[in-house]
């Protein structure tokens, strides 16, 4: 174990420690706030564990899961307990399929009953048609049904189901919605799979509590039901920290279960500490404390920091926050505030990929998938998880830049693990060598054809990789890809569209996109830069640019006023676009480890500076009108 299970044990990790050697313990959930440490509590917590149960669980072949929410903490984590196997540390995805792939004859029969609720939802579609439905529509919506019953013809020779990118049913292979959906419904519906699960794993942890679907944790209730105190469940999360619409947000404990608070900060300067203070004092009111410190001579002292708000006219966007930044530089004497280079820890957080779409030449793209498009579509697209551009970023450029590099190591990697024609089941009937040739070529002109400034439409891509038997494209994708035509441009807004325009997309803007995912710029959005820490923050306040209705800065600030529905919704008790943006804005203040800017694009910034001078977010002298100065 590294430094992490050394550091100081806060009151948390006392009483956690306390849980879990209680027989009885059923299980926990641990709320703190930002920069609190609920990475070093688990760390903690497991390397309590393996001291305690390690030999009686290791005898047993039982092991301790950790869940988190991205492969980057996954990582983290693995480090953290030094790859030891007596952990399984994973996302969800990766640990819900461990643990129901040995189900292999309840996940093909969940299958089947997967294919008739298709054609039976195609079919209530079907019924609904009007005399002025497409007759493309029409035809597509035959074949889907068509599609879904050959399908259930031939799944009952599928030997095995594997856990792949997109679902191809008849190849056995389920993608991630479906491998989400069929374990949570096995878990709730069959007993039998609850307590199998839960035995294997009688103690789990999941981090990020509050951006885990409402089924998942259901599923995992329903394990801690059927088990008792055979099976310890802790989540451990904020719900301040909720980005996503499908989060859970606050979990309501089980009975027999304890709730664990963990008021301090580490992470942010007293200034930073203060001011997210204040914004969560409008939410749920948690109050951390402490906040970061440092050696001076021979004791800790708090770290001051800063934390300004600059109000801006909503001009000259780019120009606007050039100006700020040198403002910021000179204001603290810190040239580093302007600088693009990742030692200098700076990071602009935007509402919306908008404005750095636009500087980094996606803009038509990102359009595509924000114009009136669900927000599944919205937030895939702004993480880079949405099925339709996983081809893109997981297998086509990773491996043109593999190709560009001479690195046919990784190049043959990707093959191995995505390309359809190099999987065993259709390997048996055609030879290998012909199969690699076949495959070279086509790598060579994607290498080609598919670079970083390149010209051709994605859909030449996908079907380059569609035709090549390399990379098993999602059913929806391929029936998008049906529906193609060069020469119909599209203009609507929907997801239907953003499929068709993404098709027409020329690959260099998918190029820009994973700049901008890979943290190759010094930008990042507001939800993505959950649990990341930056000595400088400068975070982007613009309801213009989001044009997200879930999110407005000036109803927060009491500028905007608020619409019938958030009426309704305050009424009613619902989630406001309130609350939704006030997690937003605290998510982003609370990553600054030094210094913290917040600057908000204002139509009349008078007005602006009255309202927010008037909520106390932030000390009077820290918040500055541009426009008058
Ligand atoms: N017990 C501790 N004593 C001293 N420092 C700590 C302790 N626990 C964590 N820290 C430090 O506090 C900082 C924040 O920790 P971490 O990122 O794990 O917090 P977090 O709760 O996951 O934050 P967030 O919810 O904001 O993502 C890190 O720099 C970490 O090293």
């Amino acid at each position: 174990m590294t430094s992490r299970a050394g550091k100081p044990d806060t009151p948390a990790d006392i009483q956690l420690r306390d849980l879990l050697d209680a027989d009885a313990s059923t299980g926990f959930v641990m709320v703190s706030g930002a920069g609190s440490g609920k990475t070093t509590s688990i760390i903690k917590a497991l390397d309590h564990l393996r001291k305690t149960r390690g030999l009686y669980l290791r005898q047993r072949a039982k092991k301790i899961a950790c869940i988190t929410y991205t492969e980057v903490a996954v990582g983290e984590i693995w480090g953290d307990v030094g790859n030891d196997p007596l952990f399984h540390v994973s996302t969800i995805h990766s640990f819900l399929w461990a643990a129901l792939k040995p189900f292999q004859a309840d996940i093909a029969s969940w299958v089947d009953r997967r294919l008739d609720q298709k054609i039976a939802d195609t079919e209530a579609k079907v019924a609904a048609f009007t005399s002025r439905t497409h007759d493309k529509t029409r035809v597509q919506a035959a074949a889907d049904i068509q599609r879904y019953r050959e399908q259930k013809l031939r799944i009952s020779s599928v030997d095995r189901f594997t856990y792949g990118v997109g679902s191809d049913y008849p190849k056995g292979i389920l993608g991630h919605d479906d491998v989400i959906r069929l374990s949570t419904e096995l878990i709730r519906t069959l007993p039998l799979i609850a307590k199998v699960v839960g035995q294997r794993f009688p103690f789990v942890f999941v981090d990020e509590s509050q951006d885990t679907a409402p089924d998942v944790v259901e599923a995992f209730k329903a394990i801690s039901e059927e088990l008792g105190s055979k099976f310890c469940l802790g989540f451990i999360g904020d719900p301040m920290q909720k980005i996503y619409t499908a989060g859970a947000g606050a979990i309501e404990p089980l009975a027999g279960w304890k709730t664990i608070e963990k008021p301090e900060n580490f992470r942010c300067p007293v200034a930073v500490l203060n001011v997210i203070n204040n914004i969560r004092a409008g939410g749920d009111g948690l109050a951390q404390t402490g906040g970061k410190t440092e050696l001076v001579g021979e004791e800790r002292q708090p770290v001051q920091g800063t934390a300004k708000l600059l109000i801006v006219p909503k001009d000259d966007r780019s120009g606007r926050l050039a100006a700020a930044r040198q403002w910021l530089a000179d204001r603290h004497a810190d040239p580093l505030w302007l600088s693009d280079e990742p030692e200098a820890d700076v990071k602009v957080l935007v509402i919306a990929h908008r404005m750095a779409a636009s500087r980094l030449g996606f803009g038509g793209l990102y359009e595509a998938f924000h114009d009136k498009t669900s927000d599944g579509l919205k937030d895939g697209f702004d993480d880079g998880s949405h099925w339709s551009i996983q081809p893109f970023l997981k297998f086509l450029m990773p491996l043109v830049l593999a190709r560009g590099t001479g690195d046919h190591f990784e190049a043959m990697n990707l093959l191995r693990r995505f390309a359809p024609s190099l999987q065993r089941e259709h390997l048996r009937a055609n030879a290998l060598p012909s199969i690699l040739k076949e495959l070279d070529e086509r790598v060579n002109a994607l290498a080609e054809s598919c670079g970083a400034i390149s010209t051709v439409p994605a859909f030449e891509a996908l079907r380059h990789l569609r035709d090549g038997g390399m990379f098993q494209l999602d059913d929806r994708l391929l029936t998008a890809m049906a529906e193609y035509d060069p020469s119909v441009p599209h203009t609507e807004p929907g997801d239907a569209a953003a499929l068709q325009k993404l098709l027409h997309t020329p690959l260099r803007e998918l190029w820009g996109h994973r700049t901008y995912l890979e943290e190759q710029s010094p930008f990042a959005t507001h939800q993505g830069v959950k649990g990341a820490e930056f000595s400088r923050v400068l975070t982007v306040l613009d309801d213009e640019e989001g044009r997200h209705n879930q999110f407005s800065y000036g109803k927060l600030f009491g500028i905007t006023p608020p619409s019938d529905n958030d009426r309704a919704n305050l009424r009613e008790g619902n989630e406001t676009t309130f609350d939704r943006t006030r997690r937003l804005l605290y998510v982003c203040c609370s990553r600054a480890g030094k210094d913290l800017a917040v600057v908000f694009f204002a139509d009349d910034p008078a007005e602006a500076y009255a309202a927010i001078a008037g909520l106390g977010l932030f000390p009077a002298e820290d918040i500055h009108n541009f426009a008058a100065v």
